[in-house]
């Protein structure tokens, strides 16, 4: 049923879900539009509310190809929407869910035009932060790109960043997958352009691979790999584009490109990868290992996240791929509101304490596979940076044994974690700069009240809606890459937590 939004907007029907709200295929004075209408809760957030009003300027500010650009922002009683663009197409995650990974050029054109929109943004002073194949829309409309790609449009600008409000996590826990994150956003430290490169070399690397660099099992485990871990090159990848990706999954944020760099580098591999077929990884996780085989209590026959992994997909190692995440938001006409989504992993950024342990167990973890492989007639131990399992060997029993050796190490750096977290209570995961002093705002203009603005500003003339001031309470986490707020109340998510290995949160305002 068709809903007023505003005054100047008509919203006909829903075409997608996300965590923030809904997307509806809409209509404006210019024409058909999207609409994403946040969630209730959030737009009845005053404090929210005022963030986005005083950041319309950046929101709307970004006009370009290779970004969803936003039209408008309407504040209209219980209504905080958001007016784009309408793309006419599917986004990244659906198309990687329904047919796996791309062939090199079309993986690497979208990544390019990702770039190229990171570049914009980013001279701007806008960090995206929250880069991700569900981000990343593929419009149909315009002419296919190089190896057939569609071309590829960046959404959601700077929206993480204002939903990630401070308030909000006392009660509630931060949601955002943790396949992205930079690993200076791990150790918490303030979020600049560089983490949207790693994030789109994590992507890069999903397109071709099927899989993420260092996804999969835990969340702590996920954030152990992206801190200590590095990764080996993709078999058949040409060497250059190889140390393109590689560069950009520097640990170090300096080392690695930047932007425009990025879509140029990209760009000039795009004519030797014409022809190239679909590289074929084996995925770490393969269904057909035992249980065993898995050294950090991720299990292999089924997701311990509570998740609704939906279909398995096409077999083998995809069928592995497809059961690490939720399905794709279906793009259904007049679907229901759901905020309960499962493609997020609820987490929190661990404390100093609790990322020493998980880089402990790793030492120890790495160090009992070297005493394994150093022993004579133990097989084959070599373990692939970034992947969850030895190799197949012959010693399957001592292996079984020394997985447990391992188990019990982790258990216990988990558990020193937790004392140490529950000991220091208040200052857990807190260690995060101040957003409000982040440059990934774009220029504001100061406006406090939506109601004064024109609407050429951008702001819709009905809005009714007081808008607070940018208020942030002390101890921020910033650059989480993810939204916050999302009610912990529903059993996929609880069941995810309790699957995270991580201390309950603990913060502090
Ligand atoms: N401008 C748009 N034009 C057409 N479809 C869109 C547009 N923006 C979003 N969609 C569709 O709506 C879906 C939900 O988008 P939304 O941005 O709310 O969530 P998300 O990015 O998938 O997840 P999250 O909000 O959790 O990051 C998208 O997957 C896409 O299919």
């Amino acid at each position: 049923m068709a809903r007023k939004i505003g005054s100047r907007y008509t919203a006909h029907q829903v075409i997608g879900r996300g965590s923030a709200g809904t997307v509806w295929l809409g209509e404006g004075p210019e024409g058909p539009v999207a609409i994403k209408l946040l969630r209730e809760d959030l737009a009845s957030d005053q404090v929210l509310v005022g963030r986005f009003v005083q950041e319309r300027t950046a929101l709307t500010s970004l006009d370009h190809p290779r970004v969803v650009g936003v039209h408008d922002l309407v504040v209209d009683g219980d209504d905080l929407a958001l007016v784009m663009e309408l793309v006419h197409g599917t986004d990244l995650r659906s198309r990687l869910d329904r047919e796996g990974p791309l062939i090199p050029q079309a993986a690497v054109s979208i990544a390019a035009d990702v770039a190229e929109g990171l570049a914009v943004a980013h001279a701007a002073g806008i960090v995206h932060r929250d880069v991700k194949p569900e981000n990343i829309l593929l419009d149909q409309a315009s002419s296919p790109g190089p190896g057939g790609a569609p071309r590829a449009k960046l959404s959601d600008f700077g929206i993480a960043r204002l939903v990630d409000a401070p308030r909000r996590t006392r009660a509630t826990r931060i949601i955002g997958t943790p396949d992205y994150l930079a690993p200076e956003v791990i150790e918490g430290l303030e979020p600049r352009a560089a983490v949207d490169i790693y994030a789109l070399a994590t992507v890069l690397y999903e397109l071709l691979a099927g899989f993420t660099p260092f996804g999969g099992g835990h969340t702590g485990a996920v954030l152990r790999r992206h801190v200590t871990e590095s990764v080996a090159p993709l078999p058949g990848l040409p060497e250059d584009l190889w140390k393109v990706i590689a560069q950009c999954l520097a640990k170090a944020p300096a080392s690695r490109l930047r932007a425009t760099e990025l879509a140029a580098r990209l760009r000039e591999q795009l004519p030797s990868l014409a022809g190239q077929p679909v590289l074929r990884v084996s995925h770490p996780d393969a269904s057909t290992l035992p249980a065993a085989e898995y050294d950090d209590g991720y299990d292999p026959h089924g997701p311990d996240d509570g998740e609704d992994h939906g279909d398995p997909g096409r077999g083998g190692t995809r069928q592995r791929v497809a059961r690490r995440r939720g399905p794709a938001v279906p793009l259904v006409p007049g679907a229901q509101p759901d905020s309960s989504r499962d493609t997020h992993t609820s987490l929190r950024r661990p404390n100093r304490e609790e990322l020493a342990a998980f880089a402990e167990a790793s030492r120890q973890e790495r160090a009992a596979r070297e005493a394994a492989a150093a022993r004579p007639g133990s097989g084959s131990t070599h373990r692939r940076p970034g992947s969850r399992r030895s190799g197949a060997g012959s010693s399957v029993r001592r292996r079984r044994l020394l997985v447990g050796v391992v188990a019990l190490l982790v258990a216990a750096g988990a558990l020193g974690a937790y004392k140490a977290f529950a000991g220091e209570n208040g200052s857990a995961g807190a260690p995060g700069g101040d957003s409000s002093n982040s440059p990934s705002t774009g220029p504001t203009d100061g406006s406090t009240d939506s109601s004064t603005d024109s609407p050429s500003a951008g702001t819709d003339p009905t809005s009714t809606a007081q808008a607070a001031g940018p208020e942030r309470a002390p101890g921020t986490v910033s650059g989480w890459g993810a939204l916050t707020g999302i009610p912990v109340g529903g059993p996929p998510v609880a069941a995810a937590l309790s699957g995270s290995r991580m201390p309950p949160p603990a913060r502090t305002a």
